[in-house]
Parts: C-alpha cells; structure tokens; sequence
C-alpha cells in the first residue's frame, strides 16, 4: 500500500475499525496462520470477500490460505467503518440571488399561454417536416451508422408520446425567453414560477403529475415494473421515461435547450475536433483488472439508462446528414431534432471518405418532475433503479413479453432437448426492415448466414450490441429460470406469479451485491466508499435508506461520468478456452448487433472465460478505433460513427456544464487558466487542450474526465470519481427496496440476506455455463490473484435456497391479497 493510506488506516486504526462478527461463512477458526494487512488483523475467507483490500492483500506475502474446507481462499482484514457520507442536492430551479429585470419578471399566465400555442404550433410544423423530408426521400438507410445507433437508442411508443409532450413545454419556455429577451442566467428564475397545470399546458405530462400508488402496491415485497411506487411520497421517482436529474444547473445557451457555446460567446470546436485532438488508440492494459469489469460496466449501464432518440412521428429514425456524408439544407433540419457534428476538412478519417457531417440525433425530452416551466430535461427509458430491468423489462407490456407464464420462467431460444438451463440462449427479436442482418456475412464465415440466428430480446433494446453484451445477459437470464426451478422444487404451492417475482427479487439482490461488493471497489477505491458509506456490511440489516432521496440519474452520470467505460473496451473480444489459451479473436466492429457467433455450442462459454483472461484497457484519452471510427460500422463501408465526438456532443445536447465547474463542485478546485490543470492532467495533454479549446472553461466534462490521473485506490480521476459515487450512493439510500434493508416491505430475513451475501459473478458464471474452472474473482487477472479454482469449490461459495422454502412476509403484502 502506498504511503499515503498509513495515516489513515493505521494510526487510527483503534478509532475507524468496528469489529464485525463474522455469520456469513461456517469457517471454522483456520488452522492457518493468516498475516496483518495493512496493519490489520486478518481471517481466511472466500477472495471475493477481499475485493477492497485487493492491492493490499497482493502486496503482502503469505495471504493465501485454506478455507476450513481446505478449498483455497484469501487472508483479509474486515471491512473497514463505513462512514455516512453526503449526497449532493440537486440545483433549485431559481438559484438564489438573481435578480429579474423588469420585464422578465412581468411575464404573466396569459403571456405564458399565448407561447404555448406557438409551441404547439412548432410541433404541428414538425410533423409536416417529417412529412415532407419522407416525400423528398430524405430517410434513415437500412444497415448504415446511423440506422443501428437508433436501434440502440429506439424510443418506445410511451417514451414518443412523453417526448412531443415535453416538447411543446420546452417550445413555449425557448418562445418566452425569445420574446421577452430574457437573460439566459434569469431563465430559471423567470420560468420556474408557471406550473404547466396553471396554463394551457394542463393536459401535458398528466402522467407525472397524476402519478398514483395502491396501497397494496406501496405494500408489496415486489418492485413494479416500471419503478414506481418506490417512494411513498415520490411515487414517479426512479420510475421509467421521467427525467434525468442535475448536479448542477444545466448550460444550455439560451438557457432553455440550445447547445452550450464557448465562453468568448462563439461556437464549441466541433465535437469530433476534440477527439481528434485528444484521443489516440494506444495499448494501455490494465495490470490486475480483467476485461469482466468491463463488460460489468455495460450491464449496469443498461439496466439503470436508456436515453431514447428523438423520432419521426411514426417512430422512423431522423437522419441529420445525407446518404453521402454531408450536411442537409437548414430547412430539412428544420424540426429541431438534429445537432449533426462538423467533421473538418482535413480531419485524419473521415475526410478520406468525403464525409464533412457525422449524424447525431437529440436525446428525447422528459416531463419535468417539478411540472414546471423551465430548461429540457432528458428521459431516462428505463428504471432508474439498480433493478435488473435489463432483464425484466421496464414497463409492463416488455416484461410479459419476456415471461412463459409457466412456472415463473422467462423465455429462452431452447439450444439442447429440455433439462438443461445451461445450453438457453435470450429469446429472438423480432425484425424490422432498418435493421441491419443479425448474421454475419458470408465473406467473414465462409458460410451462408443460417437462417435460425436472431437477434435478442431483453428487458433493455441493447443486448445485441455486442458478443460479449449478449453474453452477460445470458447468464443473468439463465440465472433467473435456475432460481425459478430450484424454488418450485422447495415450494411445489407456489404458482407462476409468486416464483416470477420472489425469482426476480433474489437475482436483483444478488446483482446488487455483486456492485457493491466487487465491481465497485474497483472503480471508486477503498477510501472513497469507506468515506461515503458504500461498502456493503458483512452482517446484519443496513438503516441507510433515506426517503427523501431522489434516487434518479443525473444528467452528469449518463452523458458524461459513467461514459468513462468506453475507455476500457477493447478492440477485439477473445474467444478463450479453459486451458485460458486464446482460440480466436473478434473484431467488434464485425459484431455489433449480429449475436451469430452466440449460436455456435461452445462460444458463450469461450467468451465468458475470454472476459475473465482479458484485462481491461485503463480510462485515459486512448480509445479502440473499433469506437472512435468504427462504430456500428456497415459491413464493408470502412468507417462508422465516433462514440467519443458522440460523448461529447451528448454533453451539450444534455447542458452539461464545463469540465471546470465540475471540478469546483468536486472539491478539486476550479483552474484559472489551462496550466491550472496540471494538478491532475499531464502537461502534455494540456497543450492538446490549448490547442482546441479557447478556454479552460470551454472544456467538455467528458474529455475532462477521462484526462484526469487516478484518485487514489480507484479506476478513475477524482472529479469522475465524485459523480459515480454519489450516484451509486443515491441509488443505495433512495431504494426502498435495496437489497440489505430490514424492515421495509421487501426485507429479506437475515437468513435470507445472509444467503445472498454468498454471491459472486463467479459463481454465476459457473451455475450458468458450461465453465468448470474460473477464477473466484473475475474482475480479477487470474494470474494475480488466488489460482484458478473449480466451479464445484466452496472457493467461490454457493448461495442456498433452503431459507426460501417458508413464505418471505405473507404478513405484509398487498401483493398475496391479490394485487396481481
Ligand atoms: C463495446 C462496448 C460499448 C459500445 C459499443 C458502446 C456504445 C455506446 C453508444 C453507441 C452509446 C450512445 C452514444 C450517444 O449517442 O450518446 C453509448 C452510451 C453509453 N455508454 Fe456505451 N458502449 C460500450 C461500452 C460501455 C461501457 C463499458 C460502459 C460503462 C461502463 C458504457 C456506458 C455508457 C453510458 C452510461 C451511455 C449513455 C447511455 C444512455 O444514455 O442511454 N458503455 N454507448
Ligand atoms: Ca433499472
């Protein structure tokens, strides 16, 4: 360990170390002699319990030992105290001191009315845009960049209807702020005093402002599906299709929805300059962490956002650029909904194939929580909450779509005669006519493409965009019917129903657990968690839940924060096997969104190991160019899309503020200039922004972010670091029915808890797949920590069912009065 964590951990060791006893595990006192860490006493116990003393326990000798079942395991300290740190407060609307000018603040309900009707005005004329753009055959092309971006970002219908609702509020605020000249910094202030139900707006956004919970479902053990009724107060808060919500007040120019510009008042770099400017494609593998972090990364990622595209009327994709790469006439972009990027003339790539616009379409508005007047706000499409929607679905119609409705299972594509939940694969998508083939070409396989590959079916739209996405669904969905089978076996009584959602309410703890446990430490580092109160507790029920917490995204983590990931993908995905030797290699931009290689027996357990072998890339300005030129590729075209110059005009579509505001926000304290950077920033990269940027100002969050040096014991810079933490605090207080909780209607006994505590995502793996052999850790090279042990060892422990044989709470439920 480094000096620096002397004084903290050692020193006080006395006053910050709370003994916890240890329940979870039947280990015997070790007839093994386990060495301090860090200074600290140390017991044998399964090395996924280790997972923050990581570097520590490494750098000590003789940490490895013998669990009491002579199964090897890892020589640990406890968890250390977990303090209770603070969340930031969301922005008000109006924030303090400004003062109106005059005729700002004379706005009035008729003034407000009569701009309505201009926004509703607006909206009609973009339906005659689309209308007439489709006459003049100016459409999204089948299998091109731009059609599978929106099939990754592919609205819902309910998410459209929120969107053109949103739209016109959005319409007559930018209609206000026009006529009445207001001041950008005065928008808030002037706005925020017209609630949407005191105008002509009444009837827009009903479904936030009529929201309603049943008692039986603000009673149920159950989480709806959509994520409301979390709240007993709040019940839309972390419900799917409302808004993200802010750290900071948004930047938009105009203060409503116009793109943020320089601070000299003129335009940004074009957001594809900044990547050229900043980003190289360098070999930066990190020593200790597998590319399972990852990939991990990815599938929380689509279980708690989902930001939908602004669409068409009829749901078709917006085209932002022409068939050949250049930008459209003013007038055919004329509805609003395109921020297409400046590609320069001489950029490196994209110039050599002619091309002087990439495509980018608007994030889809949101209905304000507030029902207020006031600056855009993006629609999350699906559940805020930590709660596997991804797998389940986030609205009701999605997750009976998925359901058998038998025996509380979720379908599958059968790959092997029935039995074995092993060989299933997600059920098939069905087709439309802009999605590229699901299948690879014939000149990649030798083969013709087979006719029974599809592509996926989730909870989230995303599964496909990858092998190893599609792979990690997977085991999470055979998972769930593992569950299903075994508790029908424990409780013949129980129908499809009660298995579904007792199922369901297992694997979303153990998916929990996994975050907080062993893939969290990694991002955030020991300190960092210990000094917010994120460690999960090896015993006992957690008090942590706040119900005055918003447990919503934030604008800052979706658009910018947890975009931090796409640093670590690397270009190839390995196919791996279990002698780890590497079969073969895939080249992503071949893969995205065609799942064939899933369909060929062997594979996804190839992949799996493949992502425990693999060590990640490290979060620095070096991306694959499978992302910054090759993104969602068209077979054969040779370029796609850039996801860094999307990342960053996604920035600006959302109103992110500056890098350096955040920065201040974070404590790490705001640069006057640019040399002012160099705290965090090597001065070579700091020419790179001169170069660029006008302003140390001017510099967007994500390329700031992802510029920073390590805070300490964690996987990202301190500024990104702040923003994930309070996130992933956020959605631990403001989850009633967070995994660890007592007392609330979902609470598991402490048997029960205890059970889940067991989890890993290695042990997943092994009852999924066909894996016999995995590291105890995946996120973890295999070669650095303990060996690589078999599925069959209490090494990586099982959780048992047995404590779900009696009825969890018939007591509380609403749910077993018949909700359902
Ligand atoms: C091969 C891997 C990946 C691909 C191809 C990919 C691709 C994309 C694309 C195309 C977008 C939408 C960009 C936009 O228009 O704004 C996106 C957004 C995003 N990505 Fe990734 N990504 C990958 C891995 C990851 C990982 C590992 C993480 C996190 C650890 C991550 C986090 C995010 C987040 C948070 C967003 C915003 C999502 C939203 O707004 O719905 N991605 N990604
Ligand atoms: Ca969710």
């Amino acid at each position: 360990y480094g000096p620096s964590l002397r004084p903290q951990y050692v020193v006080q060791d006395t006053v910050y170390y709370r003994r916890v006893p240890p329940p979870t595990y039947e280990v015997k006192e070790p007839a093994y002699y386990c060495p301090n860490v860090a200074g600290l006493e140390t017991r044998c116990r399964p090395t996924k319990d280790c997972a923050v003393w990581y570097d520590e326990v490494l750098a000590t000798p003789s940490t490895a030992c013998k669990l009491s079942d002579g199964n090897p395991g890892s020589c640990c300290p406890d968890l250390p105290f977990n303090f209770k740190g603070m969340t930031f407060k969301e922005p008000p609307a109006c924030e303090g001191g400004v003062e109106l000018d005059e005729h700002a603040g004379c706005l009035d309900v008729f003034s407000v009315n009569a701009a309505a009707d201009a926004g509703e005005f607006e909206l009609r004329l973009h339906k005659e845009t689309a209308k007439r753009l489709k006459e003049k055959n100016v459409v999204v092309q089948a299998s091109s960049p731009r059609a599978t971006h929106a099939r990754f970002s592919n609205p819902s219908e309910h998410a459209r209807q929120v969107t053109n609702e949103a739209f016109v509020g959005v319409h007559t605020a930018v209609v206000l702020v026009k006529r009445f000249k207001i001041k950008t910094e005065q928008v808030g202030c002037a706005l925020h005093r017209f609630k949407l139900s005191d105008t002509d707006l009444t009837e827009k956004c009903t479904t936030v402002s009529k929201a309603h919970c049943s008692e039986a479902k603000l009673n149920s053990p159950f989480r709806m599906i959509d994520g409301s009724c979390n709240n007993e107060r709040h019940f839309i808060w972390g419900r799917a299709t409302t808004q993200y919500h802010r750290m900071l007040a948004s930047h938009y120019a105009d203060g409503v929805w116009s793109p943020r510009v320089a601070k000299s008042g003129n335009a940004l770099p074009s957001a594809r300059l900044v990547s050229t400017s900043l980003v190289r494609d360098e070999d930066q593998p990190s020593e200790s962490t597998t590319i399972w972090f990852m990939q991990y990364g990815q599938f929380i990622d689509h279980d708690i956002v989902s930001t939908p595209e602004m669409s068409n009327e009829d749901g078709t994709p917006v085209t932002c650029c022409s068939e050949d790469g250049k930008h459209l006439e003013n007038e055919d972009r004329s509805h609003g909904k395109c921020l297409p990027i400046d590609v320069p003339v001489n950029d490196p790539f994209f110039a050599t194939f002619g091309r002087t616009c990439i495509q980018f379409v608007r994030a889809g508005l949101a209905c304000r929580t507030d029902h207020q007047l006031g600056h855009a706000a993006q629609l999350n499409g699906n559940t805020h909450f930590l709660d596997l929607s991804l797998v389940y679905g986030s609205d009701d119609k999605t997750a009976g779509e998925l359901r058998t409705n038998v025996s509380g299972e979720l379908n599958v594509t059968l790959k092997q005669g029935k039995g074995s939940h092993k060989f299933d694969l997600l059920p098939p998508l069905d087709g439309s006519p802009l999605h590229a083939p699901c299948t690879l070409p014939r000149e990649l396989t030798g083969i013709e493409p087979p006719q029974n590959v599809r592509c996926f079916k989730a909870g989230d739209g995303r599964p496909d965009v990858t092998p190893n996405m599609a792979t990690s669904q997977i085991v999470f969905l055979r998972e769930h019917n593992r569950l299903t089978k075994e508790l029908a076996q424990l409780n013949p009584s129980w129908d499809d129903e009660r298995l579904y959602q007792e199922a369901r309410r297992i694997l979303i703890a153990q998916a929990q657990h996994i975050t907080y446990n062993e893939w969290l430490p990694i991002l955030l580092g020991r300190s960092k968690m210990a000094q917010l109160g994120l460690l999960p507790l090896q015993s006992g029920f957690s008090t942590d839940y706040d119900n005055h917490l918003n447990p919503s995204i934030l604008s800052e983590f979706v658009a910018a924060a947890f975009r931090f990931g796409h640093s670590l993908v690397q270009g190839k995905a390995l196919l791996v096997n279990e002698q780890r030797s590497v079969e073969k290699d895939i080249l992503l931009r071949q893969h995205f969104f065609k799942p064939q290689t899933l369909y060929t027996p062997g594979n996804l357990e190839k992949y799996l190991v493949g992502l425990a072998t693999q060590p990640t890339q490290k979060v620095d300005l070096s991306f694959t160019k499978e992302l910054t030129e090759h993104l969602f590729e068209e077979t054969g075209a040779g370029f796609g899309l850039d996801l860094v110059a999307l990342n960053i005009q996604r920035g600006r579509d959302f109103g992110l503020r500056s890098y350096n505001d955040y920065r201040e926000l974070c404590g790490v304290g705001r640069a006057t200039n640019f040399d002012g950077l160099v705290d965090l920033i090597d001065p070579v990269i700091i020419q790179r922004f001169k170069a660029v940027y006008n302003s140390v100002d001017d510099i967007d969050l994500f390329i700031g972010g992802v510029s920073e040096a390590k805070a300490e014991g964690a996987y990202v810079g301190p500024t990104f670091q702040c923003i994930l933490a309070d996130q992933f605090l956020k959605l631990k207080r403001g989850d009633r029915h967070f995994y660890d909780l007592g007392g609330q209607p979902s609470s598991f006994t402490q048997e029960q808890l205890n059970e889940i505590r067991k989890t890993s995502l290695a042990r997943i793996v092994c009852d999924n797949s066909q894996v016999n052999d995995i590291q105890p850790m995946v996120f973890k090279m295999p070669s650095t920590i303990n060996p690589v042990v078999s599925c069959q060892s209490s090494s990586i422990p099982r959780m048992n069912l047995r404590p779900w044989q009696e009825a969890s709470k018939p007591e509380t439920g609403g749910y077993y009065g018949g909700y359902y």
